[in-house]
Parts: structure tokens; sequence; C-alpha cells
């Protein structure tokens, strides 16, 4: 009873000591909630660049380029005092707030032989209250939706906390003895199902789509086959059409869910150590539900687990569960139809067969999904296409979000609610794609695979796992504001995306094309492209500002960036702390907490022995070693990919610095030598632009409503305040900027770069050395990867090659010169950023590819483009990467 009583008197001191603390946060303006409120989110100006970007200064979009005028002349001593004020504020209550915190923890025990990992727990599972004083809220809609942003949210924001799913004992209030003995079964059979999921593929076949498609491929076959029979030909498109749907369609059943749903809580329970979400977020998608539009989930694709673990997750909190694409490479049996009776929903993962436009599918596929739509039923699919292999995300496709975007415009629905949503694992059940970053081709899905695996799985552990879903936002205020930003009546976006006039669509009666042709995915206007290709990138920045950062994305980022030669556990926790508090500083919220030892001790045994060697000093330190050559290397980078992003546009500006100040880190002489050296901003632009334009497939760095120049000035003052750039007394002399770039000028001249301003470049700290190195190394491995590509592209001079010879002969040349050391990381010999590279050069009309003699049936060539100017892009784009490497 006196043990009782104690214990809630300690319970009762550490809530009131966490509240002072978050008021005293609140008063020095520190993240002292969850979810911020617009006011609050705006007067932390020296938060982080993504916060800056979403800040709703981009709103005014009159007044930005007066604040373009006036930014980096601004940032003078005044502002830099006033932001090393902010700065000292902020850390000082940080610290006041851990100290606290620290006090109330009781110090937990390093123990070398791991069993202190049966006892690690992430900390986001305990009571609102003693969170609110620290946890991050990411992930408010882009300020281009006022009205989402100020709307979509909800009351209790500031009270809710974090959920672990896998345990809802908590869940079951007042348990009975039924509950108390049987806790998931009793909470599985709880799950109310309101919801109807009706089979729709009667009214898909008999869509007047799907009835003109029908009517094409019969006209074509009687076109080419004059004597057939039309009857007979009818017949056989329209059972072709009805076989389509049956294998398409999704199956909902209430029973299948809840009886899988329960079966998740004992499987997942068995290999993971939680699954957190947050309340908040899914009470704001459950209001939304209420408002009876469809809502249309788009995870990040990293396993196939998110598959499922979507639907779940809205099982748990009662809310409809979604229709989700699936590639129909996972219809197979067993799988295929547990998926089925989830919702999944197979299609093809390319639409057309043989280089022809399969138009009975087609218009079968969209009309299943514009059936679903008016129906209120809610969506999910992967606009990556597949999943990650480097694990960034990658870079989105238009295809499935046009079929929404469509149903919109032609009015078959009056909106549809977008929520973004970010899955991080610390472990991923299907390893780290390493053989695939190898070159080696994709193992196939089948039964006995998937046995296996699942199999394998129940020996595992795969840690914490942790859901995010960022605030969702109206697609009808999207496309409004997209439409006053690009100057687009709306009308003009509907040549292509019109509903038919009697089967014919305006743009196409000229041609008597009908409607299936029109309307059908991808085969729309340049506008609409374009505001499906926006939307799209939108969601995906969405999604990975608010990726949540696990331990193994910490600690494989240390390893891989500051001590590729291994360190000892001491350093690495220190390391690790200090990365932590830099990244929560860029406002990226962390799955885990505790001190620094234990948690590198637990992630070092997560990423695994093979990836991580552990050995002992001679003074008995714990010291490891990381894999940093090849193959081993690309499960560290994998890991640590959702870390790069967070340092990525830095890593940019620091990478520009080298090109326009022409110096390298590895000839500045040492410290006595050492003067800073100078840049003018205007190549430092110009080169940076040049840079989010190249690595655009690997990072998307700002959105279409963005001005980047907003986005280099965000990165530079973080620059400016870590003191790696200065900003000089007008007096000093511009001593060593190189020629300009020009070549490089994506857009127009920006008015308010001042001919003349100059910037310095600390290279008189040690201190100021390191930090340079650090964002240097950020982006090393993408920086070689498309450096050997720009080099390997010289190649074509000769003659073109076929698409996939050149691949794997760039391939080849990147992995030997790993193997050989001719790299500084290994890991750029990476497929994925291989072929973004090659795309991106694509993109910046360096090369392009074509079919012999125009047939789709040929294989693909790759050739250098000709044009005058492209020899000098090719070697300028050289020389840039060169200097952001040395
Ligand atoms: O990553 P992939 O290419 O294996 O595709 C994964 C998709 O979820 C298949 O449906």
């Amino acid at each position: 009873m006196m043990i009782t009583t104690k214990m809630s008197n300690v319970a009762i001191m550490n809530s009131i000591a966490h509240r002072i603390c978050a008021r005293i946060m609140s008063s020095a303006n520190i993240h002292t909630h969850n979810y911020p409120t617009g006011d609050t989110w705006d007067n932390e100006c020296f938060a982080s660049k993504g916060q800056r970007k979403y800040s709703d200064k981009y709103m005014n979009r009159t007044n930005r380029q007066k604040s373009q005028n006036n930014r980096l002349s601004h940032t003078d001593a005044k502002i830099i005092e006033q932001g090393k004020q902010r700065w000292q504020d902020k850390c000082n209550s940080l610290v006041t707030s851990r100290t606290q915190k620290k006090k109330e923890t009781k110090p937990q025990t390093v123990n070398l032989n791991v069993d202190f990992l049966a006892n690690f727990k992430i900390a986001p599972v305990v009571k609102a209250d003693q969170l609110v004083s620290y946890r991050t809220f990411m992930g408010f809609t882009c300020p281009c939706f006022p009205e989402s942003r100020k709307n979509i949210t909800s009351e209790n924001i500031l009270q809710d906390s974090l959920q672990n799913v896998l345990n809802i004992r908590s869940e079951l209030r007042h348990p009975n003895r039924f509950e108390l003995l049987f806790p998931y079964l009793a909470y599985s059979l709880q799950r109310k199902s309101p919801y109807v999921y009706p089979d729709l593929s009667l009214s898909v076949l008999i869509s007047s789509r799907v009835q003109d498609a029908v009517q094409q491929n019969v006209q074509k076959t009687i076109e080419s086959e004059p004597n057939a029979k039309m009857e007979k030909i009818l017949k056989i498109e329209k059972q072709r059409s009805k076989k389509i749907i049956d294998r398409m369609k999704a199956c909902i059943s209430y029973w299948s869910v809840s009886l899988f749903g329960y079966s998740l809580f004992k499987f997942l329970g068995l290999i993971l150590r939680s699954l957190q979400v947050h309340r908040s977020q899914l009470n704001i998608i459950k209001d939304l539900e209420q408002k009876g539009h469809p809502i249309i989930f788009l995870p990040l694709h990293k396993s196939h687990l998110d598959y499922i673990i979507v639907t779940w997750i809205l099982w748990i909190h009662d809310m409809r569960v979604p229709y989700v694409a699936a590639g129909d490479n996972l219809n197979i049996p067993i799988i295929g139809p547990i998926l089925r009776a989830l919702g999944g929903f197979f299609i093809r993962r390319r639409l057309d067969t043989n280089g022809k436009r399969d138009l009975i599918y087609r218009s079968v596929l969209q009309s299943y999904m514009q059936e679903l739509l008016q129906e209120g039923q809610s969506l999910e699919f992967f606009i990556e296409g597949g999943r990650s292999r480097s694990g960034k995300a990658l870079y989105p496709k238009g295809g499935l979000l046009s079929v929404i975007v469509d149903s919109f415009l032609q009015s078959c629905i009056q909106d549809a609610y977008i929520v973004p949503i970010s899955i991080s694992y610390e472990k991923l059940m299907e390893g780290n794609f390493i053989d695939e970053q190898m070159g080696l081709p994709k193992q196939k899905e089948s039964v006995w695979g998937t046995i296996r695996a699942l199999l394998h799985l129940f020996y595992g552990d795969y840690g914490n796992i942790r859901v995010e879903f960022p605030q969702p936002f109206s697609l009808k205020e999207f496309i409004e504001s997209y439409n006053i930003d690009n100057n687009i009546v709306m009308p003009n976006l509907l040549p292509a995306l019109t509903p038919p006039v009697n089967g014919v669509s305006p743009s196409s009666m000229s041609s008597s094309l009908s409607s299936s042709t029109s309307l059908c995915m991808f085969n729309v206007s340049k506008e609409a492209r374009d505001l499906v290709q926006s939307l799209a990138e939108h969601i995906v920045y969405s999604s990975v500002c608010s990726t949540v950062l696990m331990s193994t994305n910490i600690l494989a980022f240390l390893l891989l960036t500051k001590y590729r030669q291994g360190a000892t556990l001491k350093e690495l926790a220190d390391s690790f702390k200090e990365l932590t508090d830099l990244v929560k500083s860029r406002n990226r919220d962390i799955g885990f907490s505790g001190k620094s030892e234990d948690i590198v001790l637990y992630a070092a045994a997560m990423l695994g022995s093979n990836v991580l060697k552990r050995s002992f000093t001679e003074i008995g330190d714990v010291y490891f070693k990381p894999a940093i050559s090849l193959p081993s290397v690309f499960s560290l980078s994998y890991n640590s990919a959702p870390v790069t992003n967070v340092f990525a546009m830095e890593s940019v500006i620091v990478g520009a610095c080298f090109y326009a100040g022409n110096f390298s880190l590895s000839d500045v002489g040492n410290s006595m030598q050492r003067t800073d050296i100078s840049v003018k901003r205007e190549e430092l632009f110009a080169a940076s632009q040049v840079l989010c334009q190249l690595f655009k497939f690997e990072y998307i760095l700002s959105l279409g409503c963005m001005q980047i120049d907003d986005i280099i000035t965000d990165a530079l003052d973080l620059l400016v305040m870590d003191e790696v750039l200065r900003i000089p007394a007008l007096e000093v002399t511009n001593r060593s900027s190189k020629k300009g770039i020009d070549i490089f000028s994506l857009g127009d001249e920006d008015d308010f770069l001042q001919t003349n301003n100059t910037l310095m470049v600390n290279t008189s700290q040690d201190e100021c050395i390191e930090k340079l190195k650090f964002y240097q190394q950020v982006l090393m491995p993408v920086c070689e990867s498309y450096l050997v590509t720009a080099n390997h592209v010289k190649t074509l001079m000769d003659s073109d090659m076929e698409e996939e010879k050149f691949m794997t002969s760039l391939h080849n040349n990147a992995k030997e010169r790993a193997q050989r050391n001719l790299t500084k990381c290994s890991e750029s010999a990476a497929q994925e950023t291989l072929k973004n590279a090659v795309r991106a050069l694509h993109d910046l009309r360096i090369i392009t590819t074509y079919h012999r003699d125009g047939d789709k049936n040929n294989p693909k060539l790759v050739s250098l483009l000709w044009e005058n100017d492209v020899r000098q892009r090719l070697y300028d784009l050289i020389d840039l990467l060169e200097h952001m490497r040395e």
C-alpha cells in the first residue's frame, strides 16, 4: 500500500515537473507540443529548412520577391546576433528539459552481452504529458493549402500521444474476465464495421469507358480482318474485359479483415518490439471520413509489409479499410486471395502488352478506380511504383494519381483527401536489397519463397516501426491553388480530361478517337501531366519531411560519414547524441530515446554483425568497424539514406561553394596558413540550382510552389548560423572566385542577386573544416555515382549503345572502380543511383534514348546529343562534380 502511494507521488511529481518544463520551453519558443499551430510554427524562425520551406511567409507570393531582395543582405551582424541568441535560448531550454528528464529517469546500465536489449524500450509509448515537452510534430501540409492547413486538424492534438498498436491491453478500459483472458480476441471482436464494400464489377463492365474501349477493339479487329464476325469478336472482347475485372478486383470481407487483424497482433507481436502511430493523426483521418469524400492513402513504399500495416492500423481505429492497388506479381496462390480479402486489387506492372496500348485493360482499371471513388471508398497506392532499393524515396510516378485528378476534374467526385504516409522501419524484413544494388535480378515472388520468408521472419527481431500520417490536404484545394499559381483557367486543362460528349472527348473529336483513348492514364495534356506531377511531388516531399529517423538510420549515417574507419563506443555515442540533436533542430522526429550508449549498442545489434564488426581496443573499449566494401556497404547506405535527406540541401550548398570558390578541402593547407575563401553569391546560387536539378531523382529538394532561391537561401542561413559560411564586410575583396557558369543557368536571372556580393567559406578554423567535411560526405556517394556516369557517357561519343548494355557496362565500371579503391565511397556503385544518374543526364538533355527505326519492339538505344553546347555542358558538369568530390 505504502509502495503504491510512494509510486503515485513520484508519478505526480514527474508529471508536475514535466508540465513546468513544458511551460518554460513554451516561453522559450521551443517545440512544446506535438502539433504546433500555424503561428507557433512560423515563430520558430530559426527552425529547420523543411519547416522554413513550409512557412507561411511563402504564402505571400507578392511579397516574395521583396523578401528575396533582402534575404542575404539582411543576414548581417544584427540578424546573426539575434539568431545566435535564439539558438542559444533553444539549446539552453533543451538542456534544461533533458537534465530534468535525466533526473527522473533511472539510469540504465550498459550490458555488453546485449541482455539490455530485452528491456530496451523506445520512449514514445508513455503518457502524453511526459512526451509533449520534446516530441516534434512534423508534416504540416504545404502553405499552398491554407484551408486544409487550418481546418484538417484535431482539437486534442496536444493531449494525444503515440500509441503502440501492438499493445492494446491499455485500450480495454474496465476489462471483463473474457477481455482479461483473451484481450486480443476481445479487441478484435469489438471492432466496428458499419462500412459496405460492394462488388463493383458490373458497374465497371457497363461503364461507357469500358464499352467504348470494347467497341474500339472490335472496330480495329474488323478493319484488320474484314471476314471476322462482329458478334463473335464483340463477345470475345466482352469476355476479356470480364476476365480482367475478375482478376483485378478486391473482395473485402469484414470477417477476413478481423481474422487477419487478430492474427497480426500475434504475428507482429512476435517479431516486432512496437508499432507506433500518433493518435491525433488517426483522429484527424477519422474526422475526414465523416465528410463523405474519398480518402487517398499514399505511403512511401519500402516493404511488402506496407500493404497490410496501413489497413491494419485503420481497422484497429475502426475506420474504413482502403482498396489497395497491388502489383500483380503478388497475385500468387495463398497470398493473392488473402490480399484480395484485405482490399488488395491487382494491376499489371506494365499496363500495355507488346508495346501496344491495351485499351480495355486501361479502361477497366480506370473505371474500377473511378467507381470506387464515386462509392466514397478509400484508396491506397504507392506513387513510387516499386519499393525503394536505396532507402531514399523514389521519384514519383503520376499514373494512378492521374485517375484521381481526372475523376475530380470530371466532377465524378467533389473532392478527395490526400493522405501522405511515411513508414519507418528499424530493420527491413526484406533485407536491404543488397543483391539488386549489385545488379542481380530481383527474385520473383512465389508461394514457396513467401513461406520460407515467413518462417525466416519468426526467428528475427525487427525492432520498432513508426508510421507517420502527415497532415492531409484537399485535392480540390490543391488543384485550385495550382491553377492560380500557374495562371491556368480550369477549362484549359480540360481538353484532355473532360468527360466525353456522347462518347467522344473534346480533344479527340477531330481525330474521332473515343473517350477511352483520351481519358486513359498517361494520355493527358502537358498541363494535366504537370499538375499530376506537382501533386505527386508534394506528396513525396511531405512524406519524406515527415519520416521519423530510427536509431539504425542515425548510426548507419554516422558510420558512413564520420567513422568509415571505425570508432569506439564512446566516440559513437557522443556523435550519436550530437547528430540526434542536430536532426531534431532541423525539426525531424526520432524514433528512440534513452542513453546514447544503449541506443548505439541496440542499433548496432539491429544492423547485424555482418555490417558492423565489434571488437575491443587494448584498453578494453568496445570498438566498431563498419563494412564499407561491396556489397555489405549497401546495407549501411540503405539505412543511412533517410538521414542524408535531412542534410542534402546544405551538402548541395557546400558542394557549390567548392566549385564557385574553386578550392578543395585537401588543398586548404594547415590552420596557420588558412584564410577564408570568398565565393560569389551569384555563382554559388547558379551551381546550387544545377545540383538541385541534377539530383532531383535522388532528393526532391524543392516543389513547384516554392522558389528554389528561397530554399537555397534557407540552407545558406543554416550554414551561416553554423559559422561554416560568413557574410563578409564590404571591403573584403574577392580572392579566388571562379569563372561564371551561365551554361547552367536554369531559370530567370535572380533580381535580388547583387553583383560583387560575396560569401566567405570559413576555412580558417579546424572546427569548420570538420563541418565542411561532414557536409561534403553527405552527398559524396551520390556525387561519385553521377561523376562516374557523366564520364561513362563519353563512351557514347563513338557510337550509340543499347540501353541495357550501356547500363551493364556503366554498373560494371562503377563496381570495378569501387573494388579497386578508386572511389571514396564504394556505395557509389549502387545500381539504383546509377540509373537515376542516367535519367538525370537524360533530363538535362545531355543524352537521349530512342528505338531503332522508331519501332518500339526494337531495343532502346542511348545516344549522346549532338547539339553545340552539349559537350561543354557535360564537361562543366564533370568539373562541378569533381569539385564537390575533391
Ligand atoms: O518493389 P517491387 O518492384 O518488388 O514491387 C513491389 C510492389 O509492391 C509490387 O506490388
